[in-house]
């Protein structure tokens, strides 16, 4: 037997996307959002993947419940687009923080740091990330350009990183909280494992 045959493949993995805007959610303008999170998730799993995917208007009673549910229904990770500036219809984090276990405050930190990179702005986003369960759930821009800009960070013009994405550090705690061994393709985003948590697949 090949060292290639031996090795086990990638384990599936089910995501929720969760669009959040009250004017896509009404067909005022098409949605960018969901198209953006499927197409970069594709570029940067080698993982066979489900999506959940749901566009929702920014009600915080609704945002919770969707949340919940995409846990209950087994998503490993799950990413929202939209809803965390400062206007009042804006409160994807408090529906957020409403059904988290724990808070993960780095992941909102590092977002604001790479979003400073290219907009003034970035600093009033006020996106959080949680575990509920074996899930982890992070709240990402409304724009739909910052969705890969903030996964994905920010790139010397050799190629190297210069500011990293938040998702470098996605499979290791998902990893943590007991789920799926997420693999990434390097050229999008490396993510980190601390030696004694890599494993060889396929
Ligand atoms: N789902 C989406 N599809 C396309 N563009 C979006 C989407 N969500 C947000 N945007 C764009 O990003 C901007 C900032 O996102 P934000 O979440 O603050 O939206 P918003 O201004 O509250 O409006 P809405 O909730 O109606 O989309 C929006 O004003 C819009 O131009
Ligand atoms: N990487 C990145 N982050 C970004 C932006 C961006 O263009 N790129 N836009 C910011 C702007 S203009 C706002 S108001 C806040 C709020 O997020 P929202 O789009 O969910 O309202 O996110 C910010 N974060």
């Amino acid at each position: 037997m090949t060292e290639a045959a031996a090795l086990p493949a990638p384990e599936p993995v089910r995501i929720g996307i969760v669009s959040i805007s009250d004017r896509a959610s009404r067909g005022a303008y098409e949605d960018r959002g969901l198209p953006a999170l499927r197409d970069w998730l594709t570029r940067a799993l080698l993982n066979p993947l489900d999506f959940q995917a749901r566009l929702i208007a920014d009600e915080q009673e609704q945002i919770s419940t969707t949340l919940t549910e995409l846990a209950d229904a087994g998503c490993s990770l799950i990413l929202t687009t939209g809803g965390t500036g400062p206007a009042p219809r804006d409160v994807t984090p408090e529906a957020t923080l409403a059904v988290a276990d724990k808070v993960m405050p780095g992941f909102g930190e590092q977002m604001r740091r790479i979003g400073q990179h290219f907009v003034p702005t970035a600093i009033l986003s006020r996106q959080v990330a949680v575990v509920r369960g074996k899930s982890l759930i992070i709240n990402l821009p409304g724009q739909p350009k910052a969705i890969a800009e903030t996964l994905e960070g920010l790139r010397a013009d050799d190629g190297g990183t210069l500011v990293p994405g938040i998702f470098a550090a996605v499979p290791y705690c998902i990893d943590l909280i007991g789920g799926p061994y997420l693999e990434t393709v390097d050229a999008v985003c490396k993510a980190f494992r601390p030696r004694n948590a890599i494993r060889h697949t396929r």
